[in-house]
């Protein structure tokens, strides 16, 4: 795996570049102390990436996840047996890197219906370059369609001059480019209708402190940052008219998992008449998973509770309890943002008028 170090001039704020058979990735773990980028090669350091959250964020593993695809393709091209099993062999292994975001497993089934979809007299050539030109169609459709939640998301926000909340980072970082919680806010902040944003710090990885301060610092975008346990506080002062995250399973029923401590701050929300507002892409819902007590729950190694920076911060061998997410009932949530518009409670009834006006989705 090599690793380069970038100066911040060189940088685009995008997390993952694709050229020439490499991935690239910017290393969210090191943020904001270093901008520090991956070079992936093999599609083991991709998988590697995904599990250790140098890439993260339910859109962005998802299209990483592709390329690592085409990265095992053009491995196993000239190996022994049959292409597509080995292909489905290395496609599993991508898929089981991390369980919660359904985007991961649907970018990898979108890559994989490619190949189903192939003539079988089709070359082991044809097949790789049809892998790569979709993991680069996904990774292009990524960002228009933050744009357009963008700018249903922005036109929620009447005023001008609010304050929203939000938790963990569904920024740029997040998805390939622009972001779909922090693409509204960036989208709302150009039209003067948010001015400024509260940033949970979102223990215990922090993806609020490091990731969503860092993007919207290098925007100009005013922001604060937060404890978890002050969102409450802010809340009853009136600091706040919205809160806004994204989102990494949403079941039919309009459940939504995202990054825990989000189920915390819609109630809080709900407490405070607060709209609580979910952005995310139609690739984020499951439409197999009727309700969110379906969703599957990673969860991740106990020091990342117990440590903090690197320093313990609990007495040793204390028994932890670590999700890395939790589900928001769909009856605290104001509104579902989509690439399609804004979806209304009931969220079933709006998502079989969306399958029924896209003749199915
Ligand atoms: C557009 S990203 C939406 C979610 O993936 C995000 O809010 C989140 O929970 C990320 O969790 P993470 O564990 O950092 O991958």
């Amino acid at each position: 795996m090599a690793v380069l170090n970038y100066s911040k001039a060189v940088v685009p704020m995008k997390s993952m570049n694709w050229n020439n058979q490499c991935l690239t990735l910017l290393n969210q773990t090191c943020l904001p102390q270093a901008v520090q980028m991956i070079e992936c090669k093999d599609w083991r350091v991709v998988a590697e990436a995904i599990r250790r959250l140098e890439v993260r964020g339910a859109p962005a593993i998802g299209a990483a996840a592709a390329f690592g695809l085409v990265l095992g393709a053009y491995e196993i091209q000239n190996d022994q047996g049959d292409f597509e099993h080995n292909l489905r062999l290395v496609a599993e292994e991508l898929k089981e890197t991390r369980p919660t975001a359904v985007n991961l497993s649907w970018a990898i089934d979108r890559m994989l219906a490619v190949v189903s979809r192939l003539d079988s007299a089709v070359s082991t050539g044809a097949i790789i370059q049809a892998l790569e030109e979709e993991a680069l169609a996904i990774a292009a459709e990524d960002r228009q369609v933050n744009k357009r939640i963008a700018e249903f998301g922005a036109a929620l926000f009447e005023q001008t001059g609010m304050s929203v909340l939000t938790h963990c980072n569904a920024g740029a970082l997040a998805t390939v480019d622009f972001g779909t919680a922090l693409g509204v806010i960036r989208q709302a902040w150009s039209e003067k209708r948010i001015s400024r944003v509260y940033a949970d710090e979102t223990r215990p990885l922090l993806q609020g402190a490091r990731l969503t301060a860092w993007e919207l610092k290098e925007d100009n975008i005013p922001v604060t940052v937060i404890t978890d346990n002050m969102a409450g506080w802010v809340m009853k002062k009136g600091m706040v008219q919205a809160v806004i995250v994204g989102a990494d399973r949403i079941a039919l029923n309009g459940d939504v998992a995202n990054k825990i401590g989000t189920y915390s701050v819609a109630v809080l929300a709900k407490q405070h008449h607060i709209p609580f507002y979910v952005a995310a892409p139609l690739s984020t819902f499951d439409f197999s998973m009727e309700t969110g007590e379906d969703i599957p729950i990673e969860e991740r190694n106990p020091e990342e509770v117990t440590t903090f920076c690197g320093i313990a911060c609990t007495p040793a061998g204390v028994d932890v309890f670590n999700p890395a997410f939790d589900v928001t009932p769909h009856h605290l949530i104001t509104a579902i943002i989509t690439e399609y518009g804004v979806l209304r409670p009931s969220y079933r009834n709006a998502i079989d008028q969306l399958k029924q006006q896209r003749g199915g989705i």
